[in-house]
């Protein structure tokens, strides 16, 4: 009875609630458990300050949050120290074998975690399953790294020699956004519990299910209590973990906004950042395009995860002479991407987070239309036909033509399946279009030609660029932005240097030549 509509009368959400109730009889039991976690347990938060979480497919209430305050930081941070002592101390081989178990766990629960993160999120489960498996792969890859964590020895004169040793920050705090909360948690925690660190991670409020799975996981793999912690909360207690004096780093997803905040706040006990933070990317499709490949690109680029992914090609340059085409086979495929109940293996869009954020897309469309752009296809509110779903942040995507660069479409990150296409005419203009945005996190190029290719992306002012394709990201390969889309990098081999430091040793084989 708890399972309030945000907006729907209470009637019709007692018969919601039912059908809801019948066919996911386990979420909704396992979603009343405490959504904290420190020291090896699930732990309750601050019960006077709950708050709603609402399944975006719905619009039902979910669960409730129970924020972290200061006290719940701080025992979640000790927790942490404690942990990091023993940690800290394993052999990269030994904690490997720990984060391997972990793995293997999430394996075998891939389809509950898949389904906990459709619930909360309202992506489609076909991505979710996607996402937890990258997850997985995270940690296998970093549990490999782990053991090779190494420095270097330096030959000196007379026999004395220096060496560098890779060692551990300390608790590293993580700081996640709503649209891939699962992945984002152990993007982060992989590789600082791969070298040696524990992890204090704070998922956004609008998605606090699934983070605190990965947490209990560790715990069950054989990791010790409080390497992996979960505070729950928004803004303040984000701060009350870049603040904490015990805190040695913060690894942090989100909007740039925030971004620049926590840094000012990280700045205050000169701590190191990792900010992975927002996109306004471009898409350069040339008149050689293979143009099949190109279409299914500029959908991947834009429409994964209902269009709420920070690196989306969103600002999708086409050559005049193939956008007939481009336009007529792109707004044929959109129309067709099945909108619905995301936990249906049909459906390919399902909703967006919130219904303030649906809002928020919605109003950015009716902008672009009033600055002069064309609605190719979608961008209005959808309700599906299935009554339970009525209650949901559903929209069709939206392409929009006739757009300028100075649109506000095409010039804001707008965070939802809306793509803005628009024509050019030469190599050198394009690069100089694609490139005049504060912003750097991706950029794509499809051609055949292979210079080109190469040519265009050695311009191209992005982070993690594509040739021929859109949004793949290996966990093997780095990724992140220039410019204000951020500093550092997750994933990828180099992590391990945003999660580690470099102490120099130097050893006197011989007798001290004093000045003195
Ligand atoms: N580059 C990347 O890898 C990447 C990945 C996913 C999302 N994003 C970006 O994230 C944004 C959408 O996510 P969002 O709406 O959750 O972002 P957001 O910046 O609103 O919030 C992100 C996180 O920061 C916390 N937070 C907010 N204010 C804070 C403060 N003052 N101090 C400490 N913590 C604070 C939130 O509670 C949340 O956990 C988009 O801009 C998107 O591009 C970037
Ligand atoms: C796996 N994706 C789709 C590239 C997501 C990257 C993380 C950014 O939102």
């Amino acid at each position: 009875a708890e399972r309030l509509c945000d907006e729907a009368p209470p009637l019709l959400h007692r018969t919601q609630l039912y059908t809801r109730l019948k066919s996911s009889i386990i979420l909704f039991l396992m979603i009343t458990e405490p959504l904290n976690f420190w020291a090896g347990k699930r732990r309750e938060g601050q019960k006077d300050n709950k708050e709603p979480v609402y399944e975006p497919s719905t619009g039902l209430v979910l669960c409730h949050l129970e924020p972290c305050g200061a006290a719940e930081v701080d025992q979640a941070v000790r927790a942490a120290k404690s942990a990091f002592g023993h940690w800290s101390r394993m052999s990269g081989m030994e904690r490997a074998r720990i984060m391997i178990e972990a793995a293997h766990m999430i394996e075998s629960r891939r389809e509950e975690i898949a389904r906990l993160e459709v619930v909360n999120n309202g992506k489609s489960i076909t991505e979710a399953r996607l996402d937890v498996d990258s997850a997985r792969l995270c940690i296998e890859y970093y549990a490999g790294l782990s053991s090779t964590m190494a420095g270097q020895h330096v030959q000196l004169p007379g026999g004395s020699f220096a060496y560098t040793r890779r060692e551990p920050l300390g608790v590293c705090a993580g700081i996640g956004a709503w649209n891939y909360p699962f992945q984002i948690a152990a993007w982060k925690s992989a590789p600082a519990l791969a070298c040696g660190n524990s992890m204090v991670f704070k998922p956004s409020p609008v998605t606090p299910v699934t983070a605190v799975m990965l947490a209990e996981i560790f715990t069950q793999a054989g990791a010790p209590d409080g390497l992996l912690n979960v505070v729950q909360g928004g803004q303040e207690t984000g701060r009350l973990l870049c603040h904490h004096p015990d805190v040695a780093k913060v690894s942090f997803t989100g909007s740039v906004p925030t971004g620049q905040k926590i840094m000012e706040m990280a700045s205050k006990g000169v701590k190191p950042v990792t900010l992975e933070l927002g996109g306004k990317s471009p898409l350069l499709i040339f008149q050689d395009s293979d143009l099949e490949n190109a279409v299914k690109g500029a959908l991947m680029a834009n429409f994964l995860s209902q269009g709420q992914v920070c690196s989306n090609g969103t600002r999708v340059f086409v050559h005049k002479d193939i956008l007939p085409e481009f336009l007529r086979e792109v707004v044929a495929r959109t129309k067709a991407i099945e909108i619905g109940d995301p936990l249906l293996e049909s459906t390919r869009m399902g909703a967006l987070v919130s219904r303030p954020h649906l809002s928020k897309v919605l109003a950015f469309v009716e902008q672009a239309k009033r600055e002069g752009a064309t609605v190719l296809c979608g961008g209005e509110p959808y309700v599906p036909s299935d009554p339970k779903l009525r209650g949901g942040y559903y929209m069709t995507p939206c392409v929009l033509g006739d757009c300028r660069d100075e649109m506000t479409c095409v010039k804001e990150e707008i965070f939802g399946p809306v793509m803005s296409v628009l024509s050019f005419e030469t190599e050198e203009e394009v690069l100089r279009r694609a490139n005049d945005t504060t912003m750097g996190l991706a950029a794509g190029v499809f051609t055949r030609d292979v210079r080109r290719a190469h040519r265009v992306v050695e311009q191209l002012k992005a982070g993690s660029c594509f040739i021929n394709n859109y949004n793949v990201t290996p966990v093997e390969v780095p990724f992140g932005g220039f410019k204000m889309s951020g500093i550092g990098r997750e994933n990828g081999q180099v992590t391990i240097e945003y999660y580690s430091q470099l102490k120099t040793v130097f050893v006197e084989m011989g007798d001290v030549d004093s000045l003195f």
